[in-house]
């Protein structure tokens, strides 16, 4: 029986866990650490604290040697666009830059001068977003990349720190809107625009590849286990669908973490006008599916609330004001490029609610319920549009809702009685599972897929919301608040 570690490092946290299948063929999941995460200003740019998160997973390793376990499977997963680049000699260039700073503001527009965002779109299938990593890599610096002998997206970093392997896993290089959707290669037009060669890429891998053994000699302080790193589905999101236990066909998921991640897996490129409209990203899953999804705001609206409050409270009282305060006193259009890092997140809705003449919420109770009210309803509005865009005939019957949100049960209630859709609620840590059920596939403890979702179905518990009465007319009130504002 193999002992499996998954390391997910989402935008707000990380955690490590350790994981193994029982005598009744159960996942047996323990987190053994867990620590913050969170970008801050290092000169010009709000960066990524790398060598901490390294500091972090060797303390949570060392614990799990700690706990006996002399040999085990990690994998990496975290979140998406993101990298550091690599000098000739191995060695990091400078600190990894957050996707949310703001060197990015103009990027779109400078190089839609230099290619239309249709053409964008129809090579590579990915949403249009300002922290995309070809936006990233057109404003870098000069001089950075000059020094540059490799680009590793984060937990293809983290995988060389650990391993000294370089590569780059195909489910996170799907978002850097940089390879193309039908050769499935890097686009050499793409590249050529924004200044670079195919060098800068270490070779692509498919997720389940293993990568090597962990290099302990390189960290004497800290009593480690032996470990044979996979490169799992390493764009969380990737894992977290890969996670979702979703049967048969005709499910959506919510991976509901710092950004609501909403769509379904699919196996065709879908990059027609309307999608493009609608700013859905066909990023790449593990086994060559399709994530046809879209990227909501998320919690990280809530997140930097809590933030501005100094954590008075926590995530599980925030709910319960919101579930007593009065309900959609106003709409916000959650995905506004305003609400993407703003200094002061209560103040920012509050100036959004005032300019567009609505009811501006106040307490902890009000803010909380304009947010979750009109996360509930963009859901809404995108699980419809979804649907058509998907061309699946008939509605989704299921909408998983897994990751950390997962746990907001008031949320959960709300979306199923906006959506009119059953929402099945959990596993809050479908990131890790789907990290750890990709090792069990790379190390055929677990043949394939199909078999690793059956598994998880019989391993964890799920909370079910059924559709309740609701008000009718609010969803049609906020499309056509989105549809004017
Ligand atoms: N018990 C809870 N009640 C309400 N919200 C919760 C609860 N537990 C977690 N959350 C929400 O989940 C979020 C974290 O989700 P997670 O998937 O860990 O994020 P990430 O992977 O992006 O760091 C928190 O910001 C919070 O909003
Ligand atoms: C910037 C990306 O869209 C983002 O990383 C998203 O794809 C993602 O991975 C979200 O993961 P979280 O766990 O941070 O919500
Ligand atoms: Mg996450």
């Amino acid at each position: 029986m193999n002992t499996y570690i998954a390391i997910d490092i989402g935008a707000s946290s990380g955690r490590l866990i350790i994981s193994s299948i029982n005598e009744e063929n159960k996942i047996m999941m323990e987190e053994i650490h867990r620590f913050k995460n969170g970008f801050s200003k290092k000169g010009r740019y709000d960066c990524w604290e790398i060598d901490y998160l390294i500091q972090e997973i060797l303390v949570g390793l060392e614990k799990v040697k700690n706990r006996g376990i002399t040999s085990c499977h990690v994998g990496i997963d975290t979140w998406a666009v993101d990298y550091c680049l690599v000098n000739n000699s191995g060695e990091r260039i400078g600190e990894p830059i957050s996707y949310r700073d703001s060197r990015t503001n103009n990027a779109v527009t400078n190089l839609s001068k230099k290619i239309s965002l249709e053409k964008l779109y129809e090579k590579t299938g990915v949403q249009i977003q300002p922290f995309n990593t070809i936006f990233q890599l057109f404003v870098e610096e000069r001089q950075v990349l000059d020094q540059a002998d490799k680009l590793l997206l984060i937990p293809d970093y983290l995988g060389y720190v650990f391993t000294g392997k370089m590569v780059t896993e195909k489910t996170n290089a799907s978002t850097m809107q940089l390879l193309n959707a039908n050769t499935k290669h890097w686009d050499a037009d793409l590249l050529k625009l924004i200044g670079v060669t195919e060098n800068l890429f270490p070779p692509l891998v498919d997720a389940g590849t293993i990568l090597g053994q962990m290099q302990k000699d390189k960290f004497p302080e800290f009593d480690l286990p032996d470990a044979t790193f996979v490169s799992v589905a390493s764009h969380d999101t990737a894992s977290a669908v890969l996670g979702t236990p979703g049967e048969s066909s005709n499910w959506a998921y919510i991976s509901s973490g710092t950004w609501s991640l909403l769509g379904v897996e699919t196996n065709v490129i879908n990059v027609h006008q309307d999608a493009f409209l609608a700013n859905y990203t066909n990023e790449w899953g593990a086994h060559n599916s399709i994530r046809f999804l879209k990227n909501i705001m998320g919690m990280w609206l809530i997140q930097e609330v809590a933030r501005s409050q100094n954590y008075t409270h926590s995530y599980p009282e925030l709910a319960d004001l919101a579930s007593q305060a009065v309900p959609y006193q106003q709409f916000i259009d959650v995905n506004d490029g305003r609400f993407l890092n703003p200094v002061n997140m209560i103040e920012e809705i509050q100036e959004y609610c005032k300019i567009t003449n609505q009811i501006v919420p106040k307490t902890a109770g009000e803010i909380a319920r304009c947010i979750y009210d009109n996360l509930a309803l963009c859901y809404a509005l995108e699980l419809e549009k979804l649907t058509k865009l998907s061309g699946t005939d008939q509605k989704i019957k299921r909408l998983h809702i897994v990751g950390g949100g997962s746990n907001n049960q008031f949320l959960n209630q709300l979306t199923a009685n906006l959506t009119g859709t059953i929402v099945e609620a959990g596993p809050s840590e479908a990131t890790a599972i789907g990290n750890i059920v990709m090792q069990m596939i790379a190390s055929e403890e677990v043949t394939d897929i199909p078999a690793a979702r059956k598994l998880i179905k019989n391993s964890f518990e799920f909370t079910v919301h059924k559709p309740e009465r609701n008000d009718e007319t609010i969803l049609e009130k906020y499309k056509q608040f989105i549809e004017e504002v």
